[in-house]
């Protein structure tokens, strides 16, 4: 039996207590890669146990890499260092970290990859990624411009300086920077086109690599250099998802409450913590949003948007379009869903027209996920202040935080789970 579908009961009280968000699923997939990448024994602690890291650890154990789970949010990587070519193509669902982060570092494998996900990863762009590999030498052909990809590698790369437009996705910059340190020679990446959407999850890759043994330096804000050092095999620590704490951050903001998620905003490192800063403005969240370096928390900060006390334009969101759906017309088509009028598409921008009076009333909506992961949590927020809102396809929220309808429950929170049989 699964769930159908959860209506959620506005809870009459301020939510209160103690949840800790999962580990980060972004650095969970970086490590994996990392650790795999090492020979030897790594253990990774913290990490998050959700779709996203159990197709990257699958595939890794397809490449003959050992991956064992002693507990709940913990990986024990053991590896030769290489990734040996799979006698199967890679699925990896839809999940942007693996199928990016892989197709880089199998470049420099041998033998025949296959880079292959769901039918929404099918529909997600990595052509830059396949043009800058073929710049350097690689074999790889991804014909639809989106997976699946096919690799022939023979262990090397012909150049070591690459260009990259990573306008669409910067997961492309962090997949050839983490391939780069198992290269034969120093590497330079240049960024060409657009600026990167969010830079913090470079960062995010530099940290992570360089606690795996690499140097990896930016010596101007568009180029980094990569030294071949290849990785060593370490214990490495993964912080909390600072994504799936915006959902939490939005619950207390919206029902006054007090939830202890047991890190502060501003010990996180990832570039979605910064929503926080926002989401603590609330009812009063400013006019004009960019959420350009925190874009997954952006659906959360929109519906939040609907009780505010004024209207919230939200700017340099276009990337929101490629990502597991079109996040843009996702929000807006489940805001209008509640209530037509509610929210607008401009060009790129979305237009949440705020109205606080929602909060209590019952408007009866099925929100659909569009498989999303995030439009699945982020509407659950609706629900907290608005009657009768219906999430269809629940179980989507396991991409990257399984436990998230049983965390709202421990909060007080009443779902009815409507099954299918
Ligand atoms: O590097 C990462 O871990 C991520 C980068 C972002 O994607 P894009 O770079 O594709 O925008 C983000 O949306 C995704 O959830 C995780
Ligand atoms: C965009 C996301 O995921 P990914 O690109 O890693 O699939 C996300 O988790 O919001």
């Amino acid at each position: 039996m699964t769930t159908d579908s959860v209506t959620i009961l506005p809870p009459t009280h301020a939510l209160t207590g103690k949840v800790s968000p999962p580990g980060s699923k972004s650095i969970t997939n970086r490590a994996l890669l990392l650790a795999g990448l090492a020979k030897g024994t790594s253990r990774l602690t913290g990490a998050l146990k959700s779709d996203d890291t159990r197709y990257m650890a699958e595939a890794l154990r397809q490449m003959g890499v050992t991956v064992e789970e002693p507990d709940a949010t913990t990986f024990v990587v053991t590896s030769s260092g290489e990734l040996k070519a799979p006698a199967a193509p890679l699925f990896l669902g839809n999940a942007g970290t693996a199928t990016r982060f892989l197709t880089a570092a199998l470049a420099l494998g041998h033998g025949r990859y296959v880079v292959d996900g769901d039918e929404h990863m099918r529909k997600r762009p990595i052509k830059p990624l396949v043009e800058a590999l073929q710049s350097l030498g690689v074999a790889i052909a991804a014909p639809s411009g989106c997976p699946p990809v096919a690799i022939d590698a023979n262990g090397a790369f012909k150049k070591n300086h690459v260009v990259i437009d990573a306008g669409l996705s910067s997961q492309y910059v962090s997949a050839l920077q983490m391939a780069a340190a198992c290269g034969s020679e120093p590497f330079t990446i240049e960024l060409a086109g657009a600026d990167i959407g969010a830079r913090g999850y470079i960062d995010l890759t530099m940290s992570a690599m360089r606690a795996f043994g690499a140097k990896v330096e930016q010596p101007t804000p568009a180029s980094w250099v990569i030294q071949p050092t290849g990785y060593t095999a370490t214990d490495f620590h993964i912080e909390p998802d600072a994504s799936a704490a915006t959902y939490l951050w939005g619950a207390e903001v919206l029902t006054k409450g007090q939830i202890d998620i047991g890190t502060p905003s501003d010990a996180f490192t990832q570039p979605d913590a910064k929503a926080y800063d926002v989401i603590a403005q609330f009812p009063n969240m400013p006019a004009v949003i960019d959420g350009s370096q925190m874009q997954d928390a952006i659906p959360t900060i929109a519906v939040l948007a609907a009780f505010n006390e004024t209207p919230v334009r939200f700017v340099g969101i276009e990337n929101l379009r490629v990502k597991e759906c079109d996040r843009i017309r996702a929000v807006s088509t489940g805001l209008n869903n509640i209530r037509e009028g509610l929210a607008k598409e401009e060009g790129d921008d979305l237009l949440v027209f705020s109205d606080p009076s929602l909060a209590g009333q019952s408007l009866p909506a099925e929100i659909d996920t569009f498989a999303d992961h995030r439009i699945a949590m982020s509407f659950a927020l609706a629900g907290l202040k608005i009657r009768d809102i219906t999430i269809l396809d629940p179980g989507c929220v396991a991409k990257t935080y399984p436990g998230y309808w049983d965390a709202l429950a421990s909060l007080g929170v009443d779902l009815v789970r409507n099954d299918k049989k």
